[in-house]
């Protein structure tokens, strides 16, 4: 890893949910081309903070920059115009509607005849036709099947080709391999680092340490809405890192001390 400046930076960040402090001076960097596991418990601040980077949260106090600049406003679109994509398990799909429609969702190419506006389903379709064959999905699946019939694998793969397609430079996600088989969870975790090959920055929440540890160059554990450690995955055993996520800061506290 070279010694660029960072694609995301949070300094300082604070947020309340009324006179909750969710996120508590919360500091840390991302670079492109990392894949950094972000792990804590339950209520640990995660998904908070991830939501500040997507502009759906706005902090209360901090400052956050994006390739360098100041976020001045936080709007989930401004956040996907500057290329950041959200990967939940839960959502990013319409159900009802088919690959081709949710690949290009909100981003409808459209030809215009005789200046009337109409959405471009030959380019749809060929497009998404090619990216699902290349992210994996059965053969048999055709880009007009709604993604109601996908496994939970499949959908995940057709919101990262999604990603790699729009040319995002970050992509969040949260939870991906939850509910999914052992071999569909390991596709996953393979484009998760085929997104990092091609030089994105790949922020992977999960609760599962030893995993991760496998993935990530690095892991930032978060406590109670406080980052409590930051450390490359080279310095840190799957073991360790699940006793510092046990005991809270307070291995952290005792090896800072030695
Ligand atoms: N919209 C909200 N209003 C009030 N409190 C909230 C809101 N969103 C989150 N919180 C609270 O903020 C804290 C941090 O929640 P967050 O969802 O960020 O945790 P997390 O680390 O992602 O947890 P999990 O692993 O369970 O998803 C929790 O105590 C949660 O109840």
């Amino acid at each position: 890893m070279t010694a660029q400046q960072p694609l995301i930076q949070v300094k300082n960040l604070d947020l309340f949910f009324g006179l909750f402090r969710a996120l508590k001076d919360v500091s840390v960097d991302f670079k492109s081309g990392e894949l950094v596991g972000l792990v804590g418990d339950n209520g640990a601040g995660k998904t908070t903070l991830i939501r500040v980077l997507c502009g759906i949260h706005a902090p209360t106090k901090g400052e956050v920059y994006f390739d360098g600049k100041r976020v001045t406003e936080f709007h989930p679109k401004l956040a996907i115009d500057q290329g950041i994509e959200t990967i939940q398990q839960s959502v990013g799909l319409c159900d009802n509607l088919s690959i081709a429609r949710n690949f290009y969702l909100g981003r409808e190419p459209v030809n215009r005849i005789l200046g009337i506006p109409f959405l471009d389903f030959r380019k749809m379709r060929d497009i998404s036709t090619r990216v699902i064959r290349e992210f994996g999905l059965r053969e048999n699946v055709s880009p007009d099947d709604e993604v109601e019939r996908l496994s939970g694998g499949e959908r995940q793969s057709v919101k990262i080709g999604r990603a790699v397609e729009f040319k995002n430079r970050v992509v969040i996600m949260d939870e991906p391999t939850n509910h999914l088989s052992v071999r569909e969870r390991e596709h996953v975790n393979e484009l998760a680092l085929q997104l990092r090959s091609q030089g994105l920055l790949v922020i992977y929440i999960t609760h599962d340490i030893f995993q991760v540890h496998k993935l990530a160059d690095r892991i930032v554990i978060m406590e109670n809405g406080e980052k409590i450690a930051d450390a490359s995955t080279d310095s840190m055993t799957a073991e360790e890192l699940e006793e510092v996520i046990r005991q809270g800061g307070r291995v952290v506290e005792k090896r800072e001390k030695k």
